[in-house]
C-alpha cells in the first residue's frame, strides 16, 4: 500500500512523497485526527537548527504530538476507529535501569524519523494507546508526558522538604509541568515565572505569578523548574541559581541550541543538583491518560492553551498553521483532515 508522507525539505517548504507503507503483525495502521506543533518542530520549520543539522535531518515529517483513529489492525486487538495516542519515542533495545527516553539508541518521531504528518501512521503496536477522551485536548497528551517524565524525577530526586515549588516559564511547557504539580502536591506553594503578565493570567491554578523583573526581595524556593529554554534559559536558570535554597533541584526542561553559562560557583556553595529532563515514555504517556481522564479540571485548563486549531486539507493549510503558530502565545493544534 502506498501513502503520503509530507515531509519538510527546506525551511518553510513541505513536499508530498509516496513511500510504501510498512504492515506486519506487530504494527497497527493509524489515521492521524489532530496534531500539535512543538517548538522543536518549529525549529526545523525555521530552519533555526542551523545548516548541518538541517543537511543531516532533512527531508523529514515534523509532528510528535499526535492523535489519532485505527484504520487498519491486522491482528484485529483493535476494532476500527479506537482513539489512540501514539508515543513518539521509539526504543530500540530493553535496558533494566536506564529509562527508553535517555537510551542513545533509542529513536524519535520528527527528530530522528519521519514524525506525523502522514496520510496514515504505521505505528508499533507497544506504542499506541487508547483513550476515551476528546481528541481536541487528548492532543496535548505528548506535552503532558513531557512534564509527567520531568514530575516523576523530581519526586524520585528532590529533598522532601517541598513547600515551595517555582516553574520558570509561563508557555506550553511551563503551563502542562505547574499543573501536574498542583495536583501532585497541593500543599506546595507554587509560584510561577515570566515576561509577560498577559500570560501570567493563563496559571489561574498557581498560587502566585511573578514577572521576571518584579520578584519579591525575600522570595525563596525549595526546589524549580525551568520551562524556558533558546535565549531566555541563562537568565532563568542563573535566576533560579540565586532564588532558591541550599540543596534544592533545578529541573532543566528547556532546549537550548547553544551551550548555557551558568553560575557553578553558587551551584556548589549551595549545593544543587540539576536534573535534565528530556522526552517521555510509553509510561509517562499511560500516566497522562490517567490524568487527564480522572481530573475534569485538568481537561479544562488544558484547553485555555490551544490558540488556534486550523484545518488542514492541502499542504498550503500545513504552512498556514506553522506560520500561525509563530504569533499564537500557546499551542497550534492542526485538524487533520487529509
Ligand atoms: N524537555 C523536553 O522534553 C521538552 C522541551 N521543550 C522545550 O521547552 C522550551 C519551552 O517550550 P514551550 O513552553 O513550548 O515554549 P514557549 O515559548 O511557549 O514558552 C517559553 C516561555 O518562557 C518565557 N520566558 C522567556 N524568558 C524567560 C525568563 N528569563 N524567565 C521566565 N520565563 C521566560 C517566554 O515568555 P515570552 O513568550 O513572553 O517570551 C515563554 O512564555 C523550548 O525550548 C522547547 O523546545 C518542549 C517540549 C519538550
Ligand atoms: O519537544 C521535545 C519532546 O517533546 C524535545 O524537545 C524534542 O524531542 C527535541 O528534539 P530535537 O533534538 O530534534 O530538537
Ligand atoms: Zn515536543
Amino acid at each position: 500500500m502506498i501513502n503520503t508522507v509530507y515531509r519538510l525539505i527546506a525551511p518553510r517548504q513541505i513536499r508530498s512523497d509516496f513511500v510504501d507503507l510498512t504492515i506486519d503483525e506487530e504494527r497497527v495502521i493509524i489515521r492521524p485526527t489532530y496534531l500539535s506543533i512543538c517548538a522543536a518542530d518549529q525549529r526545523y520549520y525555521t530552519g533555526s537548527r542551523g545548516r548541518v543539522v538541517m543537511k543531516q535531518k532533512l527531508p523529514m515529517a515534523l509532528i510528535h504530538e499526535g492523535v489519532g483513529e485505527v484504520v487498519y489492525d491486522p491482528k484485529g486487538e483493535y476494532e476500527v476507529g479506537t482513539k489512540v495516542v501514539m508515543v513518539p519515542n521509539t526504543p530500540m533495545e530493553k535496558d533494566d535501569v536506564i529509562k527508553e527516553n535517555y537510551l542513545r539508541s533509542s529513536r524519535f518521531r520528527a527528530s530522528g524519523f519521519d514524525g506525523f504528518m502522514q496520510n496514515v501512521v504505521s505505528m508499533r503496536r507497544d506504542l499506541i494507546i487508547p483513550f476515551t477522551l476528546d481528541p481536541e485536548i487528548a492532543v496535548l497528551l505528548e506535552l503532558t508526558s513531557v512534564g509527567m517524565n520531568a514530575v516523576e524525577t523530581f519526586k524520585k530526586h528532590a529533598h522532601e522538604r517541598r513547600r515551595t515549588i517555582g516553574v520558570w516559564g509561563n508557555g506550553n511547557v511551563g503551563f502542562v509541568t505547574a499543573l501536574i504539580l498542583r495536583k501532585a502536591f497541593p500543599d506546595a506553594k507554587l509560584y510561577v515565572f515570566g515576561v509577560q503578565e498577559r500570560k501570567n493570567r493563563y496559571f489561574s491554578f498557581a498560587d502566585e505569578t511573578f514577572l521576571i523583573n518584579d520578584i519579591p526581595e525575600d522570595l525563596k524556593l525549595d526546589h524549580a523548574f525551568e520551562c524556558v529554554g533558546g535565549r531566555g534559559s541563562e537568565a532563568a536558570i542563573n535566576q533560579i541559581i540565586d532564588l532558591i535554597n541550599p540543596q534544592g533541584t533545578i529541573n532543566l526542561m528547556g532546549v537550548s541550541e547553544n551551550p548555557v553559562a551558568i553560575n557553578t560557583r553558587m551551584v556548589l556553595e549551595k549545593g544543587l543538583t540539576l536534573l535534565g529532563n528530556s522526552r517521555s515514555n510509553y509510561d509517562d504517556f499511560k500516566k497522562s491518560v490517567d490524568f487527564m481522564e480522572e481530573y475534569d479540571d485538568v481537561r479544562d485548563y488544558l484547553s485555555t492553551i490551544i490558540s488556534e486549531i486550523v484545518d488542514v486539507k492541502t499542504t498550503k493549510d500545513m504552512i498556514k498553521a506553522f506560520e500561525n503558530d509563530s504569533n499564537n502565545d500557546f499551542k497550534t493544534v492542526m485538524k487533520w483532515d487529509i
